[in-house]
């Protein structure tokens, strides 16, 4: 296989990290520039000392004239700071490929990116969520990728077959708790050890969240109906996971046998979704550093409701596996080189 170059910009934070921990085992790649902010100078070693072969590295800082000459950039920046910089290297290199991990590319209106991120609006890219209906097929070849943000990916990825089949109304609640890596790996006082430790919170409630926006954006792509979404986040001290339950009210007569098989029958060729047997549900050690996610549901007939479960490893599917499996599809290779549905637990 001939080796694509690729760089990475945010390689001293989580998301970079994750990228760079999935490309290391991927057999079609050769790992050229890295990128940080405030630690470009320091060894990738000293602030990722888990990615060995790297350690030697030094961060160089993130500029359109380091990231250029590669085949495949991914962005592991802040949000806001990719819209330029991507234009920047196309208008290098109209050829490469370029994987933002952030928010940037994620909605397709201006108002509503204004209204939750305060910036103006960058525009919208090829969404990276192949197994959306469609989305396989925009993102084979494709030269530029806007990665899901994690708690989008789990959410949509859990009510998503219901939706499609219109076996639930659009009214959908999700509640969804997330190990603390999700934000990242700069210094914020509500992510102290002694706040974290022992304790869950939520955060973001009443629909304030950013992505309340992008959750009803993908599911308002499965439904003719009016879609709305009840997003309440919560952290949980566990350092990556997310674990999702999403409800709405049922459409019509629906046994829990026929909703296992809608989502069976929906997942059935997608190689990284796992509809686990009737009766199991899902745990985050399942799924922890691989790019599986496991779902499950069921039917809550006295709440006339659809009930689903489901878990993603948000560093990986959730951000760097996706990146890497939206990667294969831009570049014309199996979808799963380089990934696994293998978890480590305990
Ligand atoms: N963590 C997660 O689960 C997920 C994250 N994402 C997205 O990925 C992106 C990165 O997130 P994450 O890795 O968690 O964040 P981190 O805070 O862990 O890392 C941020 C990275 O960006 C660099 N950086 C910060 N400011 C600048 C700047 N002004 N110029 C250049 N580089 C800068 C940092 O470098 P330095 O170390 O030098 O400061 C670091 O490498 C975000 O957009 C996030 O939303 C998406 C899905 C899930
Ligand atoms: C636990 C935690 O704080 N999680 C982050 C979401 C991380 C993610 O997916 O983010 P992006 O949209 O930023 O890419 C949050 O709630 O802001």
């Amino acid at each position: 296989m001939t080796k694509v170059r690729v760089a990475v910009a945010g390689a001293s934070g989580y998301a970079g990290g994750e990228v760079l921990r999935l490309l290391l085992g991927h057999p079609g790649v050769e790992i050229g520039a890295l990128t940080a902010g405030s630690n470009a100078g320091e060894s990738l070693g000293a602030l990722q000392p888990h990615l060995v072969p790297l350690a030697d590295r030094v961060l160089e800082p993130t500029t359109a004239d380091v990231l250029d000459g590669h085949d495949v950039v991914f962005l592991g920046l802040p949000h806001g700071q990719s819209g330029a910089l991507a234009e920047e290297l196309t208008a290098r290199n109209a050829d490469v490929v370029v994987i933002d991990c952030g928010a940037d590319f994620r909605l397709d209106d201006a108002d509503t990116w204004q209204r939750f991120y305060g910036s103006d609006h960058a525009g919208t890219w090829p969404y990276g969520l192949p197994e959306l209906p469609g989305q396989r097929d925009a993102l084979r070849g494709s030269k530029r990728v806007a990665v899901p943000g994690c708690y989008p990916t789990i959410s949509t990825l859990t009510i998503a077959p219901a939706v499609a089949a219109g076996v639930v109304t659009s009214d959908v609640v999700v509640v969804a708790a997330s190990g603390t890596s999700g934000a990242g790996k700069a210094a914020k006082p509500h992510l102290l050890g002694s706040e974290v430790m022992g304790s869950v919170s939520a955060y973001g409630v009443g629909g304030v969240h950013r992505h309340t926006p992008e959750i009803t954006q993908n599911l308002g792509r499965l439904t003719d109906a009016d879609v709305t979404v009840s997003f309440t986040p919560l952290l949980v001290p566990m350092p990556r996971g997310i674990l999702a339950t999403v409800s709405a009210p049922l459409s019509g007569p629906l046994s829990a046998e026929d909703a296992h098989a809608v989502y069976a029958k929906a997942y059935a060729d997608e190689p990284f979704v796992h509809v686990l047997p009737a009766g199991q549900w899902p745990q985050t050690q399942s799924v922890t550093g691989s790019n599986a996610v496991h779902l499950q549901v069921t039917v809550d007939e006295a709440a006339g409701r659809l009930v689903a479960v489901g878990v993603v490893d948000n560093l990986a599917k959730g951000t760097g596996g996706a990146a890497v499996q939206c990667m294969n599809l831009a570049l014309g290779l199996d979808e799963t080189t380089g990934l696994t549905t293998v978890g480590v637990a305990p």
